[in-house]
């Protein structure tokens, strides 16, 4: 197995019980145990190659507060919600704020923020609707929203990492993604104070400071992409299997229109930068033919 070229530091935050651990766990481990073990520390990494050039992705799921040094060392973030839980969707802004605020003081000024649903499963219980989240997306400028479920939605799941990895590769490449420099980030960084030891800071300071001892020994290594039709560059592909329909709308996200109504459980990814609405069902949930049959 080729070593990293380069390792991406992405952090996954989110209220408490959002599924920051089982989205990772689930992307690492194909797993998904429905337990909740607050004590549960993951730091994880997995390689994946892209463009015959090979990722290191650390994943690290952080708690709301007392982040900001994880913030500061992020290269790319998803702010996680859960679809069942109003309060997390609300939480949000102040984790879109102290993003931009940690980042600020470093000199990243060009970083991708997926906003992402969880628990998409539980459409019965849902308390925050698609076009909520797709407006929040817009409104606070993040480049895609997903649904997920990390009980039912591992190619989706891998399909939001590969797309976050390539996202920081744009960035690296020169394209500018996000809005305008911030006044905060001309202004001159203050000393770090000291924060508050939460349980998984912690686990961030020994990252940092090499003395991690990872809880599980388990890596997944060498995720082939075999996919180039994923690239940003080019046109969505044309639907050419059962697996994937994409519906283009072509009109801004905040334009009133008639929105299809969709069959659940199903996975909405929203691509903000470029205007365009990809709507994807899963094959193994509903065939496509069977869905416009239906129509
Ligand atoms: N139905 C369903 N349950 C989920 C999903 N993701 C997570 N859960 C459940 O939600 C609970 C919380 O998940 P965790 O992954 O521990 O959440 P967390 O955000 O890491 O929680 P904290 O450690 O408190 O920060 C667990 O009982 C999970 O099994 C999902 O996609 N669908």
């Amino acid at each position: 197995m080729a070593a990293a070229q380069k390792n991406i530091r992405a952090v996954i935050l989110g209220a408490e019980r959002t599924g920051k651990s089982a989205l990772v766990k689930k992307y690492i481990h194909s797993i998904f145990t429905g337990d909740y073990d607050p004590s549960f520390e993951t730091v994880d990494k997995k390689l994946t190659t892209i463009e015959g050039r090979t990722y290191c992705l650390d994943l690290i799921p952080a708690e709301p507060a007392g982040e900001n040094l994880l913030c500061q060392t992020g290269e790319a973030f998803i702010l996680l919600y859960a679809i069942d839980n109003r309060k997390s969707f609300q939480h949000l802004r102040q984790l879109h704020a102290q993003v931009k605020q940690a980042k600020a003081r470093t000199s990243l000024a060009n970083f991708p923020i997926f906003i992402v649903g969880s628990k998409a499963d539980l459409e019965s219980e849902r308390k925050v609707s698609l076009e909520e989240g797709r407006q929040l997306a817009v409104e606070l400028q993040c480049q895609k929203l997903f649904e997920i479920s990390a009980k039912d939605h591992q190619v989706e799941i891998d399909d939001l990492f590969e797309k976050l990895v390539r996202e920081v590769i744009r960035v690296e490449q020169g394209s500018t993604i996000n809005e305008p420099t911030s006044p905060l980030s001309q202004q001159q960084s203050p000393p770090v104070r000291p924060r508050p030891v939460s349980r998984k800071s912690s686990v961030m300071d020994r990252l940092k400071f090499g003395s991690l001892r990872r809880k599980s020994s388990m890596q997944t290594l060498s995720r082939q992409n075999t996919d180039n039709s994923l690239s940003e560059n080019m046109p969505p592909p044309t639907p050419t299997s059962r697996s994937v329909r994409s519906v283009s709308y072509g009109t801004p996200l905040s334009t009133p229109r008639q929105t299809p109504a969709l069959p659940t459980p199903f996975r909405l990814d929203v691509d903000t930068s470029s205007w365009r609405e990809t709507v994807k069902w899963p094959t193994e949930i509903i065939p496509e033919e069977d869905y416009f049959k239906a129509r």
